[in-house]
């Protein structure tokens, strides 16, 4: 999977033309990730004519080092564990999987996907893609650098879409050691023997999980008290309890304070004296918004450690021809959060009537009404507000339903384990009248596709008692929705349980 780091001629299926006149457009994007593809899409499907710069491979993180190949290293590690766990049908499964083979098919995954964000397949959609990379010099004007020159290009819109970069700690030493990133960790020619995650957010969890059943020894170092701390508490705990009984260390609350090399690799320091050491360290504390060295201040673009400050609809708030798409906006990083940023930032930047649509589409786009889902086993999905934030915001009027996959027949067959918790608000007097979902949280087997439907409802502003009367097929996991939903309205053995909210949910 070693990636070329030649950048590809200057201007991608274009006569090659490296004059010295600046090239110009309706619309420029800076940057081919999910957030810049889709701006660039939408803006050359509207009829104007689009050039979108890109200073590495375009597909971006999504394809190359994030969702892609993070999902299918994940899913050869479920392969193997679910071997593994044969023995007790009497099969006996032992070993470690062959590391080449395990990244020979994280590359296949990755080339399936490849030649739809190539640089021909865009310029198949009418749009000029230039190789470089891309920062202001004046109002309306870009410097394009490429090794093979500068270019200049004038456009009376733009895109920012430069995605986010690794927010690596200030740690002593961490300077002086070799360390694994995303944009590395899937390129390591050999199976790390003991790696050393730092941080147990979504990467964390999924990395170390995955690299565990593939054979390595894994050590998470979590600062926070408990892992992927965006989730409730009750999803934390849950896979806490997995990962230690699949074998992994897992300190958490845990201080790093000095990193040094040793003849395997490295030695982290903890606060209180404890010593890990491991071959290898990735660090996954984190990503920030990538805006400097982009000439923001030079178009008076704001600005700050947060990401370029929008408008709901992605205008930038001091600079009216410059639309923010994807992470560098900040706020919750996930590539359906980027197209829809894209789609928001496309449409504001071909005129009027555009700007006039993103404005409508803007508040039901918002990216904090979007459900996430962690890929680890048991998969993890949130969609809203936890129960500690609805009590902090709505106090005693907030219902919550509890709901245990042991009710689920479907999950019971399969043999998983699982919950729902649906977080909602008190109807008036106790009635439906006013009742609404505002949060949902799910642990288990498909949890990533039952929390869209446990969010439809509020998300479309359908009331509760339609979804909860609504038939679905027996015996699926999507009776869920269903049975967690009908729990707000009455009691059954085979609903979830409502009771009131509480304020210390957050432990
Ligand atoms: C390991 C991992 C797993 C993930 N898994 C998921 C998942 O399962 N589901 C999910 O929804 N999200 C996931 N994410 C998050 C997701 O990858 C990102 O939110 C998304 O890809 C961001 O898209 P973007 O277009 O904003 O940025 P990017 O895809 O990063 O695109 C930005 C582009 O801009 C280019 N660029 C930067 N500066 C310049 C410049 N000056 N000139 C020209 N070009 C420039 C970059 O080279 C890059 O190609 C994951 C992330 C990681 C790291
Ligand atoms: N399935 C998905 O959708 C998915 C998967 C991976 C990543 N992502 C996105 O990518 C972005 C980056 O992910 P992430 O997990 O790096 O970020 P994150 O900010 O969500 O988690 C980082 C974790 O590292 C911990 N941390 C910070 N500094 C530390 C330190 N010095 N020592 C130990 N721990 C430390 C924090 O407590 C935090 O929980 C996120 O926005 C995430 O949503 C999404």
């Amino acid at each position: 999977m070693t990636h070329d780091p030649t950048p590809p001629a200057f201007v991608w299926a274009q006569p090659t033309d490296h004059g010295t006149t600046p090239l110009k457009a309706d619309v420029v994007v800076i940057g081919a990730g999910s957030a810049g593809l889709t701006a660039a899409g939408l803006a050359a499907s509207l009829g104007r004519r689009v050039i979108l710069v890109e200073r590495d491979r375009t597909g971006g993180e999504c394809l190359f080092t994030g969702c892609v190949p993070s999902k299918a290293l994940l899913s050869l590690a479920k392969r193997v564990h679910t071997a593994r766990g044969a023995a007790a049908l009497g099969l006996d499964v032992t070993g470690r999987p062959d590391w080449a083979v395990v990244r020979a098919e994280v590359r296949r995954v990755i080339d399936h996907f490849e030649p739809v964000d190539s640089p021909q397949a865009i310029a198949a959609r009418g749009i000029t893609v230039i190789a470089g990379e891309a920062a202001f010099v004046s109002p309306h004007v870009l410097e394009v650098t490429h090794a093979q020159g500068t270019r200049t290009v004038m456009a009376g819109e733009f895109v920012l879409a430069t995605g986010s970069e690794v927010s690596v700690p200030d740690l002593e030493g961490l300077r002086d050691v070799p360390f694994l990133t995303h944009e590395t960790v899937f390129d390591v020619p050999e199976r790390p023997e003991h790696l050393i995650v730092l941080g147990g957010g979504p990467i964390g969890g999924e990395l170390s999980q995955a690299m565990a059943r593939l054979g390595s020894r894994v050590t998470v170092v979590q600062a926070a008290e408990r892992l992927i701390p965006k989730d409730e508490p009750e999803a934390s705990r849950a896979l806490l309890t997995a990962l230690r009984a699949e074998g992994l260390t897992v300190h958490l609350g845990a201080q790093a304070t000095r990193v040094e090399p040793t003849e395997v690799g490295v030695r982290l320091h903890l606060q209180g004296g404890v010593a890990v050491d491991g071959t290898h360290l990735l660090v996954a504390t984190g990503k920030r918004p990538r805006v400097h060295g982009l000439g923001l201040d030079v178009i008076g673009a704001a600005y700050n450690d947060q990401g370029l400050t929008v408008t709901p609809s992605m205008q930038s708030i001091t600079c009216p021809y410059l639309w923010g798409a994807g992470d560098v906006v900040g706020g919750p990083m996930f590539t359906h959060g980027a197209t829809e940023r894209g789609t928001l930032a496309g449409l504001g930047s071909v005129g009027w009537l555009g700007r006039a649509a993103a404005r409508l589409r803007a508040p039901a786009g918002r990216v904090a009404l979007i459900p996430w889902v962690t890929y680890t086993d048991p998969e993890i999905a949130h969609w809203g507000l936890t129960e500690a934030q609805a009590v902090a915001r709505y106090g005693d009027r907030v219902t919550v339903v509890d709901y245990d996959f042991l009710h689920l027949d479907r999950a019971v067959t399969e043999g998983e384990s699982g919950f729902v918790k649906l977080v909602a608000l008190r109807g008036m007097l106790g009635s439906p009248v006013g009742l609404r979902v505002v949060g949902a949280q799910v642990v288990g087997s498909r949890a990533g596709e039952l929390i869209q439907g446990l969010s439809v409802s509020p998300r479309l502003g359908v009331h509760p008692l339609r979804v909860a009367l609504l038939p679905v097929s027996y015996p699926t996991f999507a009776e869920a929705t269903r049975q967690t939903y009908l729990g707000l309205f009455t009691e059954g053995e085979h609903f979830g349980k409502a009771r009131p909210g509480r304020a210390d949910a957050s432990v």
